[in-house]
């Protein structure tokens, strides 16, 4: 194409994209119509308050962000141009001018080749910048010519310097990610996924791909996504709004099972017991053993009738509740139900007559019937079963001496409502909830850095999930917690998905090829089986800075810092845990604005980030500060650092005093 030629296209796509804003805004003017006028039309209160909420959502859904672009690729096929973005715009006739990248013809976008070109001649990604479109490329399938990874947008779209949270890559999903997105609803995927290789992305895009298609049922039974902190979670939570999704519900575990406050932490090794599978085996055993026999009729004096159920129906009726396997307090009001229906043939055979609503409700809690309930199968709660087991957990059969007195209450509260819970008794309370009553499981539930999820919080997680499907991400080299999985087969049995695929990625989008080449370093020292990560990235620095003394350090950082800060996008240190208050104090004496990752407020361009909170995150210049600490701090220190030196986009220094923690050196 002449470059007259393609500045007559240009134009012609611009003119289209601000038709299309137009025709946005035209659409959102009528959904705001009818959200203001919604509560006249419907017939009830009920409905009106339903329809708001839809209009609401709707009116929202529509937003345009003049920042990002409406439409980022073309796609001609057969006679027709289809532009493909970020969500349907339709003329005034209801002629498609925006494709949403979910429906079925876009598809096409990101899968089309030269070997299976799917009818698409040319396909046109489009360069913008601020919303404004600058720029296009295309590749002509059908005289054979394809771009692939060498795409000049794709490659300065993975190369923008990185600010603020986490963005949408709707513009430029691989072929091999876009397998993975548009997965069916009934398949539960578990992605095993190198550093940077988009897991996250993929995982939230499939939670959008997914409300697309079956917008109605997953509405209802709704989508969840857990990550594993608060500051991780508010990085990603911009990326579903910003493609149109605002009803994901987006927790941490703990926040997704906390039915108690958070008062008290755990030593190691009770953590390590609670978090253990053979602790659900022990409550349920625990609960189930408090069912008894019974030991005396039930009599009741009913004016002036006498009713009395006898030991052996007794018996029979808690028998076969057991047998049905239900929930245990469902178990219990089914005995209830049955020992009224006993009262009630009886009443009817002297009486003649059929007893009303108000006799059966007078029955079901009648002294003699709660008596023989309390002693038979008696009321529990999870905060009493749990407690139970903490103060005295001798009966546990499955654990060790050891690790019964690791759990046991030093001192016992006086009810289990004052107990000081942990983190790992959220885990317990969750269990014991589960075996009381059934939880509702939401349609799909996507779990990210799922490598560290503990037997008992996969069972956490299985129980929310046991009707839907869910979407597994993480890397097993990336697994800092004491119970990190080696196998990814042992957490989806934990989540009741055992067959489950396991799908591998490989090609990194963030961290360029010589600081990943110096992460894998410690991959075969991380006693993990997992595919080396490949970096699509040419670009980016590495530094390796040794500084003779120890007490240089810190001051060694703050040039680098300095150094750093003439550079465009975020900066991070990352440093143990320990180092991060006195970093943080030398940065304020040099008048350097800062502030760390779960201070979701901060707008500072430099964060100090203690390394147990860095998963997940990542920054434009990384500054590792004393490898060998963190390394030390914990025991899977070499899984956190390879975490650690897998955060940056462009460059990463690695400051030491100390040697360099043995596998990095090898040359
Ligand atoms: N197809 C893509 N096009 C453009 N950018 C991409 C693409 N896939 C991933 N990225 C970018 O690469 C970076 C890493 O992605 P993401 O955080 O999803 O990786 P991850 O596999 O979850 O990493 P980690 O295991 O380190 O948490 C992000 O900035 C993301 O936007």
């Amino acid at each position: 194409m002449s470059t007259f030629d393609m500045q007559e296209e240009l134009a012609a796509e611009r003119s289209h994209l601000t038709e299309s804003r137009a025709a946005l805004k035209r659409m959102r003017g009528r959904a705001e119509a009818l959200f203001s006028t919604g509560d006249k039309v419907a017939g009830d209160a009920y409905t009106a308050e339903q329809l708001g909420r839809h209009m609401a959502r709707r009116v929202k859904e529509l937003a345009d962000d003049p920042d990002t672009p409406l439409f980022f690729g073309r796609l001609d096929i057969e006679e027709s141009a289809y532009h493909v973005g970020r969500r349907h715009v339709t003329d005034d006739a209801g002629e498609p001018m925006v494709l949403d990248w979910r429906a079925p013809l876009s598809r096409s976008f990101y899968r089309a080749s030269v070997r299976d070109p799917q009818g698409v001649a040319t396909r046109r990604r489009f360069g913008f910048v601020k919303g404004e479109l600058t720029s296009f490329e295309d590749e002509h399938l059908d005289r054979g010519e394809e771009l692939g990874t060498s795409s000049r947008i794709l490659t300065a779209e993975i190369e923008r310097p990185r600010v603020g949270p986490m963005r949408d890559i709707v513009a430029t999903i691989q072929p091999e990610q876009d397998e993975l997105v548009r997965a069916e609803l009934g398949d539960s995927i578990c992605v095993q996924g190198a550093p940077g290789t988009g897991k996250t992305a993929v995982g939230l895009h499939r939670a959008a791909f997914l409300l697309y298609l079956h917008r109605e049922r997953l509405r209802r039974s709704g989508v969840l996504i857990v990550g594993p902190n608060t500051a991780f979670l508010s990085y990603i939570s911009a990326v579903l709004p910003t493609l149109g999704e605002v009803e994901v519900q987006q927790s941490t575990l703990d926040e997704l099972i906390q039915r108690a406050k958070i008062k008290a932490t755990d030593e190691p090794a009770a953590a390590l017991v609670k978090n253990d599978v053979r602790m659900a085996e022990t409550l349920k055993t625990l609960l189930w053993n408090r069912i008894a026999e019974p030991a005396e009729p039930i009599m009741v004096s009913d004016g002036s009738y006498r009713w009395r159920i006898d030991i052996e129906p007794l018996r029979r009726i808690i028998d076969e509740a057991r047998r049905e396997d239900l929930p245990y307090s469902v178990g219990r009001e089914r005995v209830r139900a049955r020992v009224v229906g006993l009262l009630q043939r009886q009443s009817e055979y002297r009486t003649g007559n059929s007893p009303g609503e108000t006799w059966l409700r007078k029955m079901s809690r009648i002294a003699p019937v709660t008596g023989f309930l309390e002693a038979c199968w008696p009321a529990v709660t999870p905060e009493s079963l749990v407690a139970e087991l903490l103060t005295d957990p001798s009966a546990a059969e499955l654990l060790t001496e050891e690790e019964r007195e690791a759990i046991r209450w030093a001192k016992p509260p006086k009810t289990a409502k004052s107990a000081r819970w942990t983190t790992g008794d959220l885990l317990l309370l969750d269990e014991a909830a589960g075996l009381l009553e059934r939880e509702n499981s939401f349609g799909h539930v996507v779990v990210d850095e799922a490598q560290d999820l503990s037997p008992m919080a996969a069972r956490a997680i299985a129980r929310r999930s046991e009707h839907g499907s869910i979407t597994l991400l993480g890397d097993l080299a990336q697994g800092t917690a004491p119970w990190a999985t080696t196998d990814w087969r042992e957490i989806l049995a934990h989540l009741g998905k055992p067959d489950a695929s396991v799908v591998p990625l490989t090609v990194g989008f963030r961290v360029p090829e010589a600081v990943v080449t110096l992460a894998n370093r410690l991959l075969p020292a991380l006693g993990v089986n997992v595919p080396e990560a490949v970096s699509l990235r040419r670009d980016g620095d590495l530094a390796v800075i040794p500084v003779a003394e120890p007490d240089e350090l810190d001051a060694r950082t703050l040039v680098e810092v300095t150094a750093a800060l003439e550079h465009e996008g975020s900066i991070a240190i990352i440093a143990a845990d320990a180092a991060v208050d006195r970093l943080r104090g030398h940065l304020t004496a040099a008048g350097i604005g800062h502030a760390t990752p779960d201070d979701l407020e901060a707008e500072a361009r430099v964060m100090v980030v203690p390394a147990t909170l860095v998963k997940g995150l990542e920054y434009d210049h990384v500054i590792v500060h004393e490898p060998a600490d963190i390394v030390a701090a914990e025991p899977r220190g070499l899984n956190r650092l390879y975490v650690v030196l897998t955060r940056a986009v462009t460059r990463l220094s690695v400051l030491h005093a100390k040697p360099l923690p043995e596998p990095l050196n090898i040359d």
